[in-house]
């Protein structure tokens, strides 16, 4: 594996470096970007650079990443598995975005290694295996596009610069089916609740149909009905073998499909292995509590583990 290095680390909007951001393009929504991420991806391809079958999707090792002159990540290690689900928990401002953004390539690292499907980050270009529902944004972002637009943005990774295909727009079918939003494909999504909003932005990262799925924060800001239906769509994608990497506030309704929690403190890892069992709607930070069954004289649950 190589040692990261800065300057070959995607940073948005650096000359040249547009060709590594899939994610890039799936957070501005910009044709262009991803058409140039779509190139990446058919030199991949080309060059017969896949990785070893069997390596893990995702690999940091000793990653460090300094924003704004502080130390935001000091030495993290996540390790993704094939086939894996794992959420990466931790209070406000320990590290879980700026983890999952360097994995993206939008946030460079100063130190440490990365590794995609085994190999190294500076030599990945195959973008359209990764699919990135970043932390909550507008899927409009200021320009006028309807949901299917948007959603078919995630499919520019796999369409190498030609008009959509049939292949293409089944998949952007398929996807909106998936999150419930085909009767709203014609719709600007300006006139999208918050929930939908975050709907069509899962929808643009299934059309792309990814090996690897990241999401931030997906259930934030999402009514029930919507988390749900965020459930059922993941279930869907892990049974047909996907590997998820999910930043989470609370497991909620994904808790049964979260094979392993990785916990952030400050910028490091502190528990790494099975979801902490005090882990919900209740555990979080400045959430100890006491369970109604406990006894009265109760000491509130205390796992260390968020706070
Ligand atoms: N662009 C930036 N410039 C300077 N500091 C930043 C920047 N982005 C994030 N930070 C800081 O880095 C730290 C980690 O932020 P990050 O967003 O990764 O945390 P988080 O665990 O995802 O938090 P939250 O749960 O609130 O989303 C915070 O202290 C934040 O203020």
């Amino acid at each position: 594996m190589e040692a990261e290095e800065t300057r070959e680390s995607g940073v948005a909007g650096e000359p040249g470096l547009a060709r590594e951001g899939y994610a890039v393009a799936a957070e501005s929504g910009a044709a262009a970007e991803s058409g140039v991420a779509g190139e990446g991806s058919r030199v991949a391809g080309e060059s017969g650079v896949a990785g070893d079958p069997a390596a893990d999707p995702i690999s940091l090792r000793r990653a460090t990443a300094t924003l704004g002159g502080r130390p935001v990540l000091r030495g993290i290690d996540l390790t993704v598995r094939r086939g894996e689900v794992v959420a990466l928990l931790g209070a406000n401002g320990s590290g879980k975005s700026t983890a999952v953004r360097s994995v993206v390539g939008q946030v460079p690292l100063s130190g440490g290694e990365l590794a995609l499907f085994g190999i190294p980050r500076r030599r990945f270009r195959d973008w359209a295996r990764i699919g990135y529902v970043p932390q909550r944004t507008t899927a409009a972002s200021g320009v006028p596009a309807t949901v299917r637009e948007v959603v078919s943005a995630g499919r520019l990774a796999r369409r190498r610069f030609g008009p959509p295909r049939k292949a293409d727009r089944a998949a952007v079918q398929r996807a909106l089916e998936l999150v419930g939003m085909a009767d709203r494909a014609r719709d600007p999504v300006s006139a999208l609740s918050g929930g939908q909003h975050q709907r069509v932005l899962i929808a643009r990262a299934l059309a792309g149909e990814p090996e690897l799925l990241i999401m931030d924060e997906p259930m934030a800001g999402v009514d029930l009905a919507s988390q749900e239906i965020l459930a059922g769509t993941l279930r869907e994608q892990v049974a047909g073998g996907a590997t998820v990497l999910l930043v989470l506030h609370e497991l909620g309704p994904l808790e049964p499909l979260i094979d392993r929690a990785v916990v952030l403190r400050d910028g490091c890892v502190v528990h790494d292995g099975p979801p902490p069992r005090a882990v919900g709607q209740h555990a979080l930070p400045g959430h100890d509590h006491v369970h109604p069954h406990a006894a009265p004289d109760a000491e509130p649950i205390r796992t260390g583990l968020l706070t």
